[in-house]
């Protein structure tokens, strides 16, 4: 290994100890690759919303999981309560509402706190269905009371019924549909219904009730222990505002979950949410519209968050095929809420699976590389180029990367190629050259801001 490091590297323009100008037009950044490995379940970053929930969408999402029995049993369920509806109000009263916008999210994630905002938002006038308060039998509140969740068949029938009341015509929220596979399944159907109820009734004079629907998933993202301490702190509140109506005789008392007051049932809802929903909303990216929403942070930064998606999405008015061939790649949003994650399972990979590379790397950064940047402490940025041929291995570049990012650095590689000259042909006068790599580290990192002092 050669002690190549340029201890003197400069902005802007860096060189290498021998002093040579190493950029080249071919200039290979690694940064990206090497730091960007896929996410693993259950929080896989997969496609986005398309924007126009077209037959075919919603066909082919139900025929990839065709062989799933949760698929059929979504349909038996679908078809039960759909003739049901049908026998009961009749074809032509089915009026569902025009905009669904489903409201996802741990239990904790601020749904109800955020619903009458997101209503404001997109000009609903109706209160959102809070679909657990439609689920009051005695039967669906011991299971709730359990942490558990109530059954797809009770949950579907009472929902679809609910969505026909003429206060939700134009639109609503659901707080908390879909849960499951097969509520997602039966939201499918429910879509390709109303479709065709469209097609049936545009050229008539009934076309105003038998709009085409468009759906928008809001999902919201906490994690576990974020989760329990608001579902706690919920249980504190609704439990002390209980008290002083009691207490004054005045007022309505709130209905308090029980697991709002347990943290091992409140951990059990979080792991329910985790195990059940989390796949089934991502599933709907792949159809509607899809908001992923950080919901880390205080009730105004989370509005902000919100209202920046909401905006951002309703002003890209793009082609639903322009849409179509972006929608596969992930929203920065998303990939940054698992990016520590993802950067600790890199780094104690490399601990086990490649121990003394691993070290190796972390002796150069420590003795090269430390001493370079420490001098551009004010600037906030150093770079650093080295011919050492550790470097070649790919994976010590991503190691390089990594570690930085742990310590609270920016680090970006890329190979560099120059051409010097090494032969001078004295009877032709043609000069042969030498490719060397070299490669080049720049790091950033929060610079100290040191003035001069007063005369
Ligand atoms: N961004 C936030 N920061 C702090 N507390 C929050 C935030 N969002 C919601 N909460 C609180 O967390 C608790 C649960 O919120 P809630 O909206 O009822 O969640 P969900 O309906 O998703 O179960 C409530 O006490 C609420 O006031």
């Amino acid at each position: 290994m050669s002690s190549d490091l340029d201890p003197n590297s400069e902005l802007p323009t860096p060189a290498t100890d021998s002093g040579e100008p190493p950029a080249s037009d071919a200039e290979t950044s690694l940064s990206t690759v090497e730091n960007g490995g896929a996410m693993s379940d259950p929080f896989s970053f997969e496609l986005q919303a398309s924007q126009v929930v077209t037959d075919q969408a919603v066909a082919a999402a139900s025929e990839n999981a065709v062989e799933d029995l949760e698929v059929k049993d979504a349909q038996i369920i679908f078809n039960t309560v759909w003739e049901d509806l049908e026998n009961e109000i009749g074809h032509e009263n089915l009026r569902f509402s025009k905009e669904l916008i489903l409201l996802g999210g741990a239990p904790g994630s601020g749904k109800g706190t955020n619903s009458e905002f997101i209503s404001k938002v997109r000009g609903l006038t109706c209160p959102p269905i809070i679909v657990s308060d439609l689920l009051n039998t005695p039967e669906a509140q011991r299971i709730k009371e359990a942490g558990g969740m109530v059954g797809d068949t009770e949950v579907v029938g009472i929902l679809f019924r609910k969505l026909l009341q003429p206060a939700y015509r134009d639109g609503c929220i659901l707080d908390g549909f879909p849960r499951t596979r097969v509520q997602v399944e039966c939201l499918h159907l429910l879509i390709q219904k109303m479709n065709q109820l469209y097609r049936e009734y545009h050229t008539t004079p009934l076309a105003i009730n038998f709009r085409k629907p468009t759906v928008h998933a809001v999902v919201l993202f906490i994690d576990e222990r974020t989760s329990i301490e608001r579902q706690l702190l919920r249980g504190r509140k609704i439990a002390a505002h209980n008290e002083r109506v009691v207490l004054e005789g005045a007022g309505q008392e709130i209905e308090l979950r029980p697991t709002d007051l347990d943290p091992i049932a409140a951990k059990r809802r979080y792991r329910v949410f985790k195990e059940k929903t989390w796949d089934a909303l991502q599933s709907l990216k792949q159809i509607y519209h899809y908001h992923f929403i950080d919901a880390d942070g205080s009730i105004e930064e989370v509005e902000q968050k919100i209202r920046v998606e909401l905006d951002y999405q309703s002003s890209l008015e793009l082609d639903p095929e322009t849409y179509d061939a972006v929608r596969g790649l992930p929203l920065a949003t998303e990939l940054g809420v698992h990016a520590r994650q993802e950067l600790v399972r890199r780094l104690d990979s490399y601990q086990l699976e490649h121990g003394e590379l691993f070290h190796a790397v972390i002796d150069i950064i420590e003795e090269r590389f430390m001493p370079i940047i420490q001098r551009h402490a004010i600037a906030g940025l150093a770079v650093i180029n080295s011919e050492d041929t550790i470097f070649e291995d790919p994976l010590t570049l991503a190691m390089v990367i990594d570690v930085f990012a742990e310590r609270g650095f920016r680090g970006v590689a890329n190979i560099n190629f120059a051409e010097t000259p090494d032969h001078f042909d004295l009877k032709t006068g043609k000069i042969t050259c030498r490719t060397k790599k070299i490669f080049r580290f720049q790091v950033r990192f929060e610079g100290s801001e040191i003035r001069r002092g007063g005369r």
